[in-house]
């Protein structure tokens, strides 16, 4: 370890001490009370630390020493005590590929040879189990202990349904043990929590405090509600075997082997464990795993690497901790603990209240973070944190950050629950499920609601809507919130396509957060002020339009760039296709697939209004649930303002060229009565072009691939639209030909390459 000052012989004891006393404070609550107080790679630091000393001054280490024992206490008052046939032993660690090429070094020096293969499997987080079988029936089941004696939990173990009670197959040894890890699966571990804190238990900081918690329990003196949580915790847990202890002559050569074996008798063996030649096969491994480390069902805090050949495992042999003929390459820590500062309520653009987690900063998976989402007033509750709790924060990689649980173990008393308030943050409007039954609130002031008028507006300017590049959180803040003038420009989104230099000049905004609407502070703790649509200037150069230009003294300010870009990108998106127009109106459950469905269907909003709820859920991606979305969308007064003031500012609500409702025939055009799909990029047509081509030649554009269609015109880009056409055995056609389709017809392109697949009995509608 890499330590950083290597203190004098007096001094190294003294802290020597101090850790010691430390890590075996934490052992006892990780082995006894299945809870930790500090993260897992805080404690492997400590440990680190110990052996560092301890080799720069020898005389420091005794055989009691943590670094030379393994975890747990032999004597515990829960359970019989049990002694191992064989002594279970922890890994030793190495935290980098440097460590661990090094480490194989070694074995290969050791062993005389450089033919050593290596066994890779995913380290389980979860805690160590000794199935004693005696001529194939279970005898015993037993927690390590300080791995000479265990724990005797056969009873539990028992419950769990993958382990057998008697071995599968015939001729087992007279003794065998088997070694392995029971873990409690992540996807199942939110809802346990939320049962514990329902029964008023205690909930756990992790999947692993959960797992040990689960196991560890006895049923005596538990009244039958208690039984029945019993029961459900032990029925979750899964275990997955990855060694073996006392078994005089095995009949197998090698671990692979071992697990072959183990697997016939009825066992449960790790589908993920492989063996490799060369140590840089297992590196590849390493990183492999390290970046899908969140898909498998358990938790893993690193990969160990075995000696494959058991020969080797008796002449490497152990030390009083672990097997030299094995190892543990540590990641790097996906858990933390932090302080949970606040549970903050942020309303979204759909009005939805969210409490997001507020913690002092910290850096997990390569990433800093110092909020989460906890999303509604249950999950909170589920989770059991209160407001100032040490929470256990996690993130895998990409994954979103997520609050585990509290520490229950360090809360001082002064923590407090969080409640979730009333009334809606931002406009004070009391806040109500949406429909009865529905566990997340809404504030229902969706006209004039800052955060939900702010968060629609900036939803216009989105990639999915009519992608404005200026229009972006500061500048929908800034539109709708400003600081100064204390009226904003817009009321609602009704004016965005109105608006004019001198509004949007003027303005000064606070900075917010983009997912919790906080405002943002300087360091100084004042609000974070921007004035995005302004610039100033020293001198004048005369070229300024006085209505959007203001003088101070000598100097004058103009617009900034954005705020000329802003007014631009306005005016163009008028005109954008009318899907982009209408994801724009924030209509519920109508994003991009949806309204490219309704516009390539009905051509225009005015059509789209006209149309029956039948008619609507009738059209291909549309259905039911967004036809009735559309229906309550014109039903509201201030949605149909929207659209009007739209229209008046120039906002183009239709297709040209679309011949209306159903696509159907322009009379007598060359594609009457067939159906096109147009996927991926054409050259020679954008996407709006293409359809339109299609449509003035009187055929029907469809947005997705059915039986029904007669072509699929696919570019490059093409996606699962074209593989959706080739699993039908449809016409597909490239851009050259497509060109020809639109202008001369079908005939004009021949027959099909494969003749009599051409689905052509299914013409049109
Ligand atoms: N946070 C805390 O306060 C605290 C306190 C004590 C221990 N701990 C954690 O426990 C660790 C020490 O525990 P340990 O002695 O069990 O060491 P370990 O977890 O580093 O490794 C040994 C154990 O790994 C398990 N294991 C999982 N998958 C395996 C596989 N595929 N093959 C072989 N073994 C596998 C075995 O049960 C074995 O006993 C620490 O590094 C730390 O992560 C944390
Ligand atoms: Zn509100």
């Amino acid at each position: 370890m890499p330590s950083e000052v290597t203190p004098d012989l007096a001094q190294a004891k003294v802290e020597a001490e101090e850790l010691t006393t430390r890590i075996l404070e934490l052992r006892d609550q990780y082995y006894e009370k299945n809870a930790s107080t500090v993260s897992d790679s805080e404690y492997d630091t400590l440990v680190r630390r110990l052996d560092a000393l301890e080799r720069a001054h020898p005389e420091l280490q005794s055989a009691d020493s943590p670094t030379q024992t393994v975890g747990g206490r032999a004597e515990t008052t829960m359970f019989t005590p049990v002694t191992h046939a064989e002594r279970m032993l922890s890994l030793d660690n190495v935290f980098s590929e440097e460590e661990l090429r090094e480490w194989a070094a070694k074995i290969e020096r050791d062993a005389g040879r450089s033919a050593v293969r290596y066994l890779s499997e995913l380290k389980i987080d979860g805690l160590a189990i000794n199935l004693r079988y005696e001529n194939g029936v279970l005898v015993t089941a037993a927690t390590r202990g300080d791995g000479v004696v265990g724990e005797d939990v056969t009873d539990n173990v028992l419950q769990i349904k993958q382990i057998p009670a008697r071995l599968k197959g015939t001729g087992h040894p007279p003794l065998v043990e088997v070694r392995g890890e029971i873990f409690f699966p992540v996807a199942s571990f939110d809802e346990l929590n939320a049962l514990q804190e329902a029964a008023g238990e205690r909930v756990f900081a992790n999947p692993r405090n959960a797992a040990a918690g689960s196991l560890r329990q006895k049923t005596e003196g538990k009244n039958a509600k208690q039984l029945a949580l019993v029961e459900n915790r032990l029925s979750r847990l899964r275990m997955l075997v990855h060694g073996i202890g006392a078994w005089p002559n095995p009949p197998v050569a090698a671990q692979s082997e071992v697990y072959g074996l183990l697997e016939q008798w009825g066992l449960p063996i790790s589908t993920h464990f492989r063996v490799f030649d060369l140590v840089d096969d297992v590196v590849e491994f390493i990183r492999y795993n390290g970046i899908h480390r969140a898909s498998v069902e358990h938790q893993i805090d690193g990969i160990v690497i075995k000696v494959d050949d058991l020969a080797l495992h008796a002449e490497l042999g152990a030390t009083s901790r672990a097997p030299r003929w094995a190892t543990a390459y540590k990641y790097p820590p996906e858990e933390v603990n932090t302080r949970l500062l606040d549970i903050v309520v942020s309303v979204g653009r759909t009005g939805r209240a969210t409490p997001f987690a507020v913690m002092e900063k910290v850096e997990v998976a390569g990433s800093e973070v110092r909020q989460a989402t906890l999303h509604n007033q249950d999950v909170v509750k589920a989770k059991g944190v209160l407001i100032g709790d040490i929470v256990v924060l996690r993130k895998a990689g990409d994954v979103i950050p997520e609050v585990l649980g509290p520490v229950v173990e360090l809360r001082t008393g002064d923590e407090r629950a969080f409640v979730m308030p009333e009334n809606c943050p931002e406009c004070g409007t009391k806040l109500a499920p949406a429909k009865e039954g529905d566990i997340d609130l809404r504030c229902p002031n969706a006209r004039s609601c800052p955060a939900q008028v702010r968060g629609r507006v900036e939803h216009v300017g989105s990639r999915g809507g009519l992608d404005i590049e200026v229009l972006g959180e500061v500048s929908a803040a800034a539109l709708t919130q400003p600081l100064e003038p204390a009226e904003p420009p817009l009321e609602t989104e009704a004016g965005l396509f109105a608006l004019r230099m001198q509004d949007i000049f003027p303005i000064t905004v606070v900075v917010r957060d983009n997912e919790t609407g906080m405002v943002k502070l300087t360091d100084d703790g004042e609000p974070k002020r921007v004035m995005p649509f302004q610039r100033k200037r020293q001198k004048r150069d005369g070229a300024f339009d006085p209505e959007s230009a203001e003088f101070a003294g000598d100097e004058f300010s103009v617009p900034s760039t954005n705020a000329v870009k802003l007014l631009a990108e306005i005016e163009k998106a008028k005109t954008k296709p009318l899907w982009r127009i209408l994801v724009s109106l924030s209509i519920r459950h109508v994003g991009p697939v949806a309204a490219r469905a309704l516009a390539d269907y009905f051509g225009s909003l005015d059509a789209i209004r006209a149309a029956s709820r039948d008619e609507l859920a009738a059209v291909d991606g549309v259905g039911p649930i967004i036809a009735d979305a559309l229906i309550d969308w014109f039903a509201v007064d201030w949605h149909v303002d929207i659209v009007e003031a739209w229209a008046a500012a120039g906002v183009r609500f239709a297709t040209p060229g679309h011949p209306g409702p159903g696509a159907a025939v322009v009379e007598g055009g060359v594609l009457s009565g067939v159906t096109v799909v147009a996927t991926g990029s054409l050259e020679g047509f954008t996407r709006e072009g293409a359809l339109e081509a299609i449509i003035n030649a009187g055929g029907k554009a469809a947005s997705s691939v059915s039986k029904k269609t007669d072509f699929v015109a696919a570019g490059p880009g093409a996606g699962s639209k074209l593989t959706k056409a080739e699993a039908l055995g449809l016409r597909i056609i490239d851009a050259e030909q497509f060109a020809i389709l639109v202008t001369e017809g079908p005939d004009a392109l021949g027959p099909a390459p494969e003749a009599e697949s051409a689905p052509e009995a299914e013409n049109g509608e």
